[in-house]
């Protein structure tokens, strides 16, 4: 269903309840079902995190995880180290065309039995699970970081634990530290020392405790993009959100006074403001943090700024290629964008055109990056609920704030 987004003014101040990051919802759960000792609260309800309890709950040997990267990714390595079970990973058209080869080969070198079922590198897979014995592996890091977490989430497990060797310039490098981080937190020890990973066994039970999930700063980001294009002095609250988080996205609080946008913590809240500032082109690379690319790219057109984004040789592999997921938007909007295959070149511009129908491509960041250029023009927003891959409630809070949406 499209949505059309009316030419909207928000509200002076406001608050909004962010539900739990996706990514660390998807490792606990994980984590939870080796070690069932720990409790989970703030659990995220996106798709991908409600589709990674349905596949850890299943006794299919069918799984189906959709549009979800880190489930694919995560339970491949869970499900190899399923003694005796057979399971076939599979998922939507695009996930069929993510590449899975790099983890796949890393599995089998442990000792792992797994065959790709249709595409040689691509899921669908068939895992006849069992016990690995091998502890020491190396691969690409320069891909996806979901391959290297997939691997630490299961390393505990393992008869010797793991080295994990990483090959290359590492992409996505918080969200392995994320991984590490909360292996800590339910009291699996690590190292990272250089390019190197090491996991120690631990065939011990946890100590019982309650983890709370920090809110998913991938979503604050379209709170940071509405601040930046709202008049001086607007303000909006985000909730639950600590100054130390895991998420690398976190970078946001730098990465928006460049626009304007000051961030407060306040206990467990997120103080967002609008102050004067000085508008200049940026230029920024990204490959610590490519979730939020597509919000910057839409902030920067929409104020008419120019920008220079490096470090998104990612962007191909995801939900869709959002490199040219991007530029073929933004120019239907009337800006000028250039890409290579890890950069995107926006030229300044100051025309928004109006009411032009925005594709999403499955693609949820597509729409929620776009959504906050209703502060300018009237838009339409094409398969609106998309967002639910990762933020089911977005236009309901976003009505909280005063846009106006027609579905
Ligand atoms: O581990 C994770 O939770 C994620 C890692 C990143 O992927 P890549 O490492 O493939 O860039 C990120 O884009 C994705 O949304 C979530
Ligand atoms: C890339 C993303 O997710 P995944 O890789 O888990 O599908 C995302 O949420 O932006």
């Amino acid at each position: 269903m499209h949505f059309t987004l009316h030419k909207s003014t928000i509200a002076k101040e406001s608050t909004v309840q962010i539900t739990g990051s996706k990514s660390e919802s998807n490792r606990l759960l994980l984590l939870q079902a080796l070690y069932p000792e720990f409790k989970l609260d703030n659990v995220s309800n996106s798709d991908d995190s409600n589709l990674m309890i349905k596949a850890l709950n299943s006794d299919q040997t069918v799984v189906d995880i959709h549009h979800a990267g880190t489930a694919m990714r995560f339970l491949t390595a869970y499900f190899s180290i399923q003694e005796g079970r057979e399971t076939v990973l599979t998922g939507s058209k695009r996930m069929k065309e993510r590449p899975i080869k790099i983890l796949v080969e890393a599995l089998q070198a442990l000792g792992a039995e797994i065959s790709f079922e249709e595409n040689e590198g691509y899921p669908p897979i068939k895992i006849l699970g069992k016990k690995l014995t091998k502890s020491k592996v190396s691969l690409n890091a320069n891909v996806s970081s979901q391959y290297i977490s997939a691997l630490l989430l299961i390393a505990s497990k393992l008869e010797n634990g793991l080295e994990l060797s990483l090959e290359g310039e590492i992409t996505s490098v918080p969200y392995i530290k994320m991984t590490l981080s909360l292996l800590d937190e339910i009291g699996v020890e690590s190292s990272f020392i250089d390019n190197v990973i090491t996991v120690k066994p631990n065939a011990k039970t946890l100590k019982a405790k309650t983890l709370t999930v920090e809110s998913d700063w991938s979503s604050a980001s379209y709170y940071f993009s509405i601040v930046a294009l709202s008049d001086v002095g607007t303000q909006i609250t985000l909730s639950s959100y600590k100054e130390n988080s895991l998420q690398g996205d976190s970078v946001l609080v730098n990465i928006y006074k460049h626009f304007g946008v000051s961030s407060t913590f306040k206990e467990n809240q997120l103080v967002l403001k609008k102050v004067d500032a000085n508008l200049e082109p940026l230029t920024l690379n990204l490959k610590n943090a490519p979730d939020i690319a597509q919000t910057i790219a839409v902030t920067c057109f929409a104020l008419g700024l120019a920008c220079d984004l490096t470090g998104l040789h990612t962007l191909k592999i995801k939900e869709t290629d959002r490199l040219v997921a991007l530029k073929t938007e933004i120019e239907k909007l009337g800006g000028a964008v250039e890409i290579t295959d890890k950069s995107l070149h926006l030229a300044p511009s100051n025309v928004i055109k109006e009411m032009v129908p925005i594709a999403t491509y499955h693609d949820h960041r597509m729409a929620m990056a776009f959504a906050p250029l209703a502060l300018r023009v009237p838009i339409v927003i094409e398969e609106a609920m998309v967002v639910s891959k990762s933020y089911p409630t977005f236009y309901k809070d976003l009505e909280t704030l005063g846009f106006q949406i027609t579905k």
